[in-house]
């Protein structure tokens, strides 16, 4: 008689700060097997029923970030729940990194205030608990902002193109706080931080940390 392995699946989230190389870590972990790979839905973000939220966000953050960080939360949560028979999940962040580094920044920059923060928040509460989120592993890929600001101007992403230093260096330290230092937000599962200023030659070795930790839960 087959018996249905309804374990949940190894999850593991990636965080790190724009231009971290979180797709290029995905890529590299896309080829096995036994790993589903979730990448961040920014196409939905680009078309939600014919609307770029992407492109309204940096045009005019002060209008838009509420609905884009609300649509995020909704297409974050879809991933989360994904269903896969594989044992390996991974998600390119998360509807914690939605809530903990951006919607965090947005109202430390009162770019979004607190009554509308406060709406996320209750939405943010009543999800993970009432869809019992499970992570296994936040791989960090800790980066500066320095480094990551010439990746996006290489990069050159259309709806990017007003991103400043200071921007990605405000959201590193909403990072750093969370995942490094880790006096701020609680982090929903253990966390393994790798140096991801390494360019794409040399950073292999450093997704190895990671492998070698993935192989030990899947045997
Ligand atoms: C979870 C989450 C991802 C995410 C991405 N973004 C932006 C940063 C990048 O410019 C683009 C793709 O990551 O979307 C955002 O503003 N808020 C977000 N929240």
């Amino acid at each position: 008689m087959m018996t249905s392995k309804s374990t949940k699946p190894f999850t593991v989230i990636i965080e790190g700060n724009i231009g971290s190389g979180k797709t290029t870590f995905l890529q590299h972990f896309e080829k096995y097997k036994d790993v589903c790979v979730l990448s961040e839905p920014v196409e939905m973000w680009r078309d939600c029923a014919g609307h770029n939220l992407l492109a309204n966000l940096y045009e005019n953050p002060v209008k838009w970030s509420f609905t884009f960080q609300s649509y995020v939360q909704l297409t974050m949560l879809q991933h989360h729940l994904v269903a896969t028979t594989k044992p390996i999940k991974l998600l390119e962040r998360s509807i914690f990194s939605a809530r903990y580094c951006f919607i965090e920044k947005l109202l430390r920059d009162e770019i979004l205030l607190a009554p509308s923060v406060s709406v996320l928040n209750e939405w943010f509460k009543y999800l993970i608990t009432k869809f019992n989120i499970s992570v296994d592993l936040i791989v960090y890929l800790r980066t500066s902002p320095e480094v990551v600001y010439e990746r996006v101007l290489a990069r050159n992403r259309k709806e990017e193109k007003s991103l400043s230093l200071q921007y990605l260096k405000d959201l590193h330290d909403m990072h750093e706080k969370w995942l490094f230092y880790k006096t701020a937000f609680s982090c929903p599962a253990h966390v393994l931080t790798l140096n991801a200023d390494l360019d794409k030659s040399t950073i292999e070795k450093e997704y190895q940390k990671c492998q070698d930790h993935l192989l030990t839960i899947t045997g």
